[in-house]
């Protein structure tokens, strides 16, 4: 079965127009006017069970907005969804029994009261038996190492803390499907590595599948074999990560230092049947530009015949990069001229 079944979903939101001056509102007190906004735009995509998905574009792309209506508690406008076999603002109480939500800046967790006390609360909501919680809190409690901070108030937590407290408790009811809207927001990178880490725990050892929406990409390298990209509303790709690196990665970077005094000359006579660029970064040190099509053990040993070497850098295209190049041109679909086609 699958985990997640989207087809043609739509949600558009009704937002109140403001007219401008004293005449304006007037009138508004009288007869409203609105605007429609669509935020999500007729989207389609499978999450098979056990894989973990990233659900990325720019703010306002409508990634909080799908997730809401994948856990229920937005109606969408039209379209179909299938969480778990259940749809979700519909089979309310057998569906909620399923899925895990963590919500990066929002929390579930009562603020006054000791972090034990929202457990338990959750443990009775969930419906979750007594024998079933201890068990499953003593693991998380061991694993993300939460013992000193039960008994405390939520508001005296520090966010990295808060944000562990919050995957426990997303989790003592054992969901098969875990959604994470930016659970990675404003961390430090020590808790940022430690709730990746944890999550691929979780996925490896139950098959938890997971949806995550983040902005650091980090998250997607880390945790997820599949992205989704959104941009307005709309799917710009769907597919693996590596896929769209090489796809839109435009080339790679070397750099060469040598054993002394190299001239740029004699680096471009030594590569010259290669499609290679060189700029000089000091008298002992330059960077050699390959695009996709030169092979970069060919580029190598053209260099290294013809100079001594004392160190080697390659850089690939960051991710980040790429990726704020498909949003700042709306599409993933790659042009002959970038690909190096
Ligand atoms: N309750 C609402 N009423 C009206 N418009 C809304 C509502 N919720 C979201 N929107 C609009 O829908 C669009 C998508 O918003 P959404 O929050 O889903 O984006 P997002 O991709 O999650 O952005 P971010 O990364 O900033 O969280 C935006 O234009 C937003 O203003």
């Amino acid at each position: 079965m699958l985990a997640i079944d989207v087809k043609d979903l739509r949600k558009q939101f009704k937002v109140q127009k403001n007219r401008e001056g004293l005449s304006g509102a007037l009138k508004d007190l009288f007869k409203r006017e609105y605007n429609e906004v669509t935020a999500v735009k007729d989207i389609s995509f499978q999450i098979p069970q056990g894989e973990i998905c990233g659900y990325i574009g720019e703010n306002g792309a409508g990634k909080s907005t799908t997730i809401k209506m994948l856990t229920g508690i937005l109606v969408p406008t039209a379209g179909h969804i299938k969480v778990n076999g259940y749809v979700p603002y519909k089979d309310r109480e057998q569906f909620v029994g399923g899925i895990g939500v963590v919500f990066g800046q929002r929390s579930q967790l009562w603020w006054d009261i000791g972090v034990i006390e929202s457990f338990q609360l959750l443990r009775k909501v969930y419906r979750v038996s007594e024998a079933d919680f201890r068990k499953r809190l003593d693991n998380l409690v061991e694993r993300l190492q939460l013992g000193d901070l039960l008994n405390r108030p939520v508001r005296k937590l520090s966010l990295g803390q808060r944000m562990r407290c919050e995957l426990v408790a997303s989790l003592l009811h054992n969901p098969s499907i875990l959604f994470l809207d930016e659970p990675t927001i404003g961390l430090d990178i020590v808790v940022k590595t430690e709730i990746r880490d944890f999550l691929l725990e979780m996925n490896r050892e139950h098959g938890t599948t997971i949806l995550l929406t983040t902005h650091d990409l980090q998250d997607i390298e880390a945790l997820c074999s599949r992205v989704i990209m959104l941009d307005d509303g709309r799917i710009i790709y769907d597919g693996g990560l590596d896929d769209l690196k090489s796809r839109w990665s435009k080339g790679r970077e070397i750099q060469f230092q040598f054993a002394g005094h190299t001239p740029l000359a004699k680096l471009q006579q030594l590569t010259e049947e290669l499609a290679v660029t060189w700029s000089l970064e000091n008298d002992v040190t330059a960077k050699m530009w390959l695009p996709h099509e030169v092979n970069v053990s060919d580029a190598l040993s053209k260099v290294v015949a013809g100079t001594e070497i004392r160190d080697i850098k390659i850089f690939e295209t960051n991710t980040d990069d790429i990726v704020r190049s498909i949003y700042s041109s709306g599409s993933a679909e790659v042009s002959k001229e970038t690909s190096g086609q």
